[in-house]
């Protein structure tokens, strides 16, 4: 591909947060600033850039956030940028402020908004940045690793005083599509159930028939791990009690999951792919996305990315079932 040159790289993060976003940022950053390239930082993503909140960004402005959960570029979710008119002014924007390539980091539907600017002739590269881990082409998003930590700790929290009273515990994670949060957090703390939104519901009876079961057993606790997707968690706990005799809470994790410090897997691999996102805009490269596939790091073209279906790996789940006896 021809090389392309790149004087100014814009930067933002779109969508839900994720711990380790910051130090997709620095990295950006310090790789443009390092190859003569200037940044701008676009505040609150695609509703920033269309309300032109653009600032320019130095290497010490990234100072002292690699360890920080959020994003100091602040996010947002932008309806304007789903229409065409928004993403001609999107477009327009980014060449009044010289962005001759964007890096977007955040999760699928930011993707899309980079694409169609891409089509606009705004050089585009995407960082996975989502807690989900729903990109199909990648087997890493940023976030994910901070998030399922969180998620997990808490949850084992949980089982302490659901076991010291003989509950039943419905755990929520996140995940309003995807349930990638919820299968890692059911294995790791070695739920009864896991409620995967990928799944078409769940079989109630089955459920009653088995919390039954395992009291006979003399089960201390019966812990449902509940995505978000799937949801209605309180109901299902007053169901639950009252087929089961067994005393039942619903706790919902929410948003305690997207903050924090990021593990040290997110800094390091926040820290690559915004880096390698740089260099493959001064490679000439455009309308791709970095991901983390085989242990290597690569990237995908958009389109090919957001084609590919992520479905929730059968063999692991069915191990998840197979372990909670
Ligand atoms: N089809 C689309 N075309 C253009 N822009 C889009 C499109 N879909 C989403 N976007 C833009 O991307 C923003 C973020 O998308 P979305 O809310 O799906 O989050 P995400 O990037 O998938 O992250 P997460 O799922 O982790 O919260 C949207 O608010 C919108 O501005
Ligand atoms: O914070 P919001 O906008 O309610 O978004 C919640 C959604 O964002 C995510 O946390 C991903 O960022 C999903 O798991 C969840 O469904
Ligand atoms: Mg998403």
């Amino acid at each position: 591909m021809a090389e392309r040159i790149i004087r100014t790289i814009g930067v933002l993060t779109s969508g839900g947060d994720a711990p380790g976003m910051n130090a997709a940022i620095r990295a950006v950053v310090r790789t443009a600033l390092g190859k003569g390239v200037k940044v701008r930082g676009i505040r609150k993503g695609y509703k920033g850039l269309l309300n032109e909140e653009i600032i320019d960004l130095d290497a010490g402005d990234v100072s002292d956030i690699i360890q920080r959960g959020g994003t100091i570029l602040q996010t947002a979710r932008c309806k304007e940028m789903i229409t065409e008119e928004g993403q001609q002014k999107a477009a327009a924007i980014c060449k009044k402020y010289g962005i001759d390539g964007l890096v977007v980091i955040g999760g699928d539907g930011s993707f899309r908004g980079a694409q169609k600017l891409a089509y606009l002739g705004v050089n585009t590269i995407g960082v996975p940045g989502t807690i989900d881990l729903d990109i199909d082409c990648t087997e890493y998003t940023i976030g994910f690793d901070t998030a399922v930590n969180t998620a997990m700790e808490a949850i084992d929290k949980v089982r302490d005083t659901s076991t010291s009273h003989s509950r039943c515990s419905i755990i929520e994670v996140m995940g309003r599509d995807a349930g990638y949060l919820a299968l890692w957090c059911g294995i790791a703390n070695g739920a009864e159930r896991i409620l995967l939104p990928e799944e078409e519901g769940y079989d109630i009876e089955d459920i009653i028939d088995d919390i039954k079961e395992s009291k006979k057993r003399g089960k201390k606790n019966y812990i449902i791990i509940n995505a978000e997707g799937v949801g209605d968690s309180v109901n299902l706990a007053k169901t639950i009690e009252e087929r089961t005799g067994m005393e039942t809470r619903a706790t919902i994790l929410g948003h305690m999951q997207r903050g924090g410090s990021p593990t040290c897997k997110d800094r390091v691999y926040a820290s690559i792919m915004g880096s390698m996102a740089v260099d493959l805009l001064l490679e000439g490269k455009t309308n791709r996305i970095v991901g983390y596939r085989h242990g290597e790091y690569v990237d995908f073209d958009i389109e090919e990315a957001l084609g590919m279906q992520k479905g929730i790996p059968a063999y692991q789940y069915e191990i998840s079932k197979k372990l909670s006896l």
